[in-house]
């Protein structure tokens, strides 16, 4: 682990860019898994600040467009999206440093502490309306999320959710993962627009955040169980969609389905999503 206890020289925050991150105020710690982009470890920057790090694998990222947008990124900040804090980007591999999120993903969540929590509607519905407010951040924001899914957020303390990873699928460079056809291509939250022609919009993430109520509703459940995604294409072009979960109210899968409308234009915005969700907690909380 490089020390960090040596307080940077004072120049360093001024030779680089804010969003630039000197890898000699990182302390690298445990692994916390593996994603697109390789291995993910936690570490402590300048000595106190609990982050994550993925460091860059080879070939799996168009890292120069990525440190370009990593600017934009870095201004993004809400208390429902996981902080850019910068990047590390004067050797290879880069590092990407963000916020650290103390419980890992939200579908491993989900599927943990499924017991407890499939019996706390009140408990899933506050989840959904965290990541709603954190969506409605990034529409306001005019960026698309393009891979939004329950593994995508992550929690925190005292039940915090955050959105993770949001824009980042525009720069992998794995095209089983980019192409609608590829095996990674997260098929079972891509709505009609996105299956025939790939046009991702807000619209689309509001498609995706719909399966993402489904997930979090059903505790985890993967959307469509074992079928194939041939099989799920066949069917969302015919207007098939995702049952009501067991511990799902009434008036929270009529929300979902609206999120379903096979017309990007029919579908609710996250700012209105968010209304109509916080006005349903207020009455059935
Ligand atoms: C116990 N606590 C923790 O584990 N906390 C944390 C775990 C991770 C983590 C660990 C391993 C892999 C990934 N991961 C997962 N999916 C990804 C998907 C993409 C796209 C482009 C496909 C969307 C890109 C990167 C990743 C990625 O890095 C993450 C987010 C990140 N953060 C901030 C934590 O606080």
């Amino acid at each position: 682990t490089t020390p960090c206890d040596r307080a940077a020289p004072a120049t360093a925050g001024l030779s680089h860019d804010k969003w630039e991150i000197d890898h000699n105020e990182l302390m690298l710690n445990e692994e916390l898994g593996s994603g697109q982009f390789g291995v993910v470890r936690k570490g402590k920057w300048r000595g106190s600040i609990e982050v994550a790090v993925k460091m860059m694998k080879e070939g799996t990222m168009s890292e120069d467009d990525f440190i370009e947008e990593a600017k934009v990124m870095t201004k993004l900040q809400h208390t429902n999206l996981v902080q850019l804090y910068g990047v590390c980007s004067k050797k290879r591999p880069i590092f990407i440093v963000t916020e650290y999120m103390k419980y890992g993903s939200l579908l491993n969540h989900l599927r943990r502490y499924e017991t407890t929590l499939c019996n706390n509607r009140g408990l899933l519905l506050d989840m959904c309306i965290q990541v709603c407010k954190g969506m409605a951040y990034l529409e306001r924001h005019n960026y698309i999320h393009r891979d939004l899914a329950a593994r995508n957020c992550l929690v925190g303390t005292e039940n915090i959710v955050k959105v993770a990873d949001f824009g980042l699928a525009r720069y992998v460079l794995d095209d089983q993962y980019t192409s609608s056809g590829g095996s990674k291509f997260p098929i079972k939250w891509a709505p009609p627009e996105v299956l025939n022609y790939t046009r991702f919009s807000s619209k689309s993430d509001i498609w995706a955040y719909g399966v993402l109520m489904w997930e979090v509703f059903s505790c985890g459940k993967m959307p469509y169980g074992r079928l194939k995604n041939t099989e799920v294409v066949e069917r969302v072009q015919k207007g098939l969609i995702l049952e009501q979960p067991k511990a799902c109210y009434k008036e929270v899968y009529d929300v979902m389905r609206k999120c379903w409308s096979h017309l990007p234009e029919n579908r609710p915005s996250f700012r209105v999503l968010k209304d109509q969700l916080l006005t349903i907690s207020q009455r059935i909380l």
